[in-house]
């Protein structure tokens, strides 16, 4: 029991394994070779059922009328030659039987007597023995074999009445009896020639079907097959970002017209996200770009943009004595506004300062706020005095400046260090180092003024 178990489960098994392969091979087919496969599918069964035809298909020597006519011509012999044969007269017999043994498809011809010898004979019978010759009682075939016939027709007595001897009236009526055989051999017709032919037709009609069929499925396979991988092509080329593929809305078959009409839809549904998202994708690229680079406070450039700038000058003063200034300004007591006034108020004097300061610069002079009450600037292409005439007004137009807070006023100055950029800078850090140091002399000097410092010196105010 459990070996049987056993023996089921392995061939269920076996089954699925072999169900899986085949599906599998049927989904890696194309279309083509799928309407090919259902073309060539009823084959074996054309097949079967033309060798069926073929062997139940009589052979055509056995045709009913063929032997009718075997038949009769033996009996129309038989009864010709009866006299011949009662009367034992060869002579007779043989320019009969010549007479008929030239047609062309008599092989054999011979007469028997009733004890079986021949009496006449031409060519040699093959098929019929003596045995079943002098069995036959009525003209029929006898077999056929090695592509002949074989017909026997027996030679009947004449009917005779014997006298009994007893009066002149009495007479005993004898039945006739076979006297002798006619034996006819003739050329069997060739049925497996005509079998052939049969069979050729039928083979030929077979393929030219299947050919028409094989037809039908390439030219079925392109006309559906086509459009499809048309569709696959669109789907590829728009995933590598072609947007502007579109299928035909004429395609052969409604199904068809529809599939491209819905995939049109499609591609331009996703066109459109793809546009919003890139948009979107790019508003914040350019977002993150600029927060990156700006203060969110004064909306002027941040710390980063400032040393990049600062490095581009410092390398520009090296390489090609491109001279600038860079000016460091730090408000005097900012943290009494923000203490008195609030942090708000602390921020709204930053922007404050931070539009009083960009007014005063040109527009190729650089500003930045680059900590919390600290400004730099960068003026490019400017001598020290047009430095210091710029920054001095800005301190100026700083000291002026009268804050308002809810209901207060504020009063403010800043302190600026000014450092020339010239060759002799060789970093961005030492650049700084030296309006840092400026900027510290002017806090230190009493605040709201101007300190200028030329690399290599102590400093002086401006
Ligand atoms: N409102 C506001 N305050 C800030 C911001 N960033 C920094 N601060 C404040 O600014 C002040 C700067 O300090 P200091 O420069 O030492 O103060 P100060 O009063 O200006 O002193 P001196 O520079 O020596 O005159 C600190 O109190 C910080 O809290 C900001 O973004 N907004």
């Amino acid at each position: 029991m459990a070996m049987d178990l056993l023996k089921f489960a392995h061939e269920v098994k076996w089954r699925d394994m072999s169900w899986s392969v085949c599906t599998g091979w049927l989904r890696s087919l194309s279309l083509t070779q799928h309407l090919l496969l259902l073309a060539l599918t009823p084959l074996p069964f054309l097949l079967v059922a033309f060798f069926m035809v073929h062997e139940v298909e009589p052979k055509a020597s056995h045709e009913p009328a063929r032997l009718a006519r075997g038949v009769a011509s033996v009996h129309l012999l038989a009864t010709a030659v009866e006299a011949g044969v009662y009367f034992r007269r060869p002579h007779q017999l043989e320019q009969f039987v010549d007479a008929l043994g030239g047609a062309d498809n008599v092989t054999a011809l011979a007469i028997y007597d009733h004890s079986g010898r021949p009496l006449v004979e031409r060519g040699r019978p093959v098929v019929a023995t003596w045995e079943r010759v002098r069995a036959v009682r009525t003209a029929s075939f006898i077999d056929e074999r090695g592509g002949r016939m074989a017909f026997v027709a027996p030679v009947m007595s004449m009917p005779t009445a014997r006298d009994d001897g007893i009066g002149d009236a009495l007479f005993t009526l004898v039945e006739p009896n076979a006297a002798g055989w006619v034996l006819l051999e003739i050329d069997a017709p060739a049925p497996v020639s005509a079998g052939d032919q049969l069979f050729l037709r039928h083979a030929l009609l077979t393929l030219a079907a299947l050919a028409g069929s094989i037809y039908v499925a390439l030219r079925l396979g392109h006309a559906w097959g086509d459009p499809m991988l048309r569709v696959a092509d669109a789907v590829k080329r728009v995933r590598a970002g072609q947007w502007d593929v579109r299928l035909p809305a004429d395609a052969v078959g409604r199904e068809m017209q529809q599939l491209n009409e819905g995939i049109n839809a499609l591609i331009g549904t996703l066109e459109g996200t793809r546009r919003a998202v890139q948009a979107g994708v790019d508003e914040a690229r350019d977002r993150f770009a600029y927060q990156a680079m700006h203060d969110h406070l004064t909306g002027l450039p941040n710390r980063r943009a400032f040393d990049k700038a600062l490095d581009e000058a410092v390398a520009a003063s090296r390489r090609a004595s491109d001279r600038c200034v860079l000016c460091f300004i730090d408000l005097d007591f900012f943290k009494t506004v923000n203490d008195i006034g609030g942090h708000a108020a602390g921020d709204a004097l930053l922007r404050e300062v931070a539009r009083l300061i960009q007014q005063g610069v040109r527009t190729e002079d650089l500003t930045s706020r680059i900590g919390g009450d600290e400004f730099a600037l960068l003026l490019r292409n400017c001598s020290t005095d047009d430095a210091c005439r710029i920054v001095d007004s800005l301190c100026r137009a700083i000291s002026a400046l009268r804050f308002r807070w809810e209901g207060r006023e504020f009063r403010v100055s800043a302190s600026f260090g000014l450092a020339e950029i010239d060759a002799s800078v060789d970093s961005s850090a030492a650049a700084l180092k030296i309006a840092d140091d400026a900027c510290y002399a002017a806090k230190r000097e009493g605040r709201n003024q101007v300190v200028l410092r030329q690399p290599g010196s102590q400093g002086r105010l401006a």
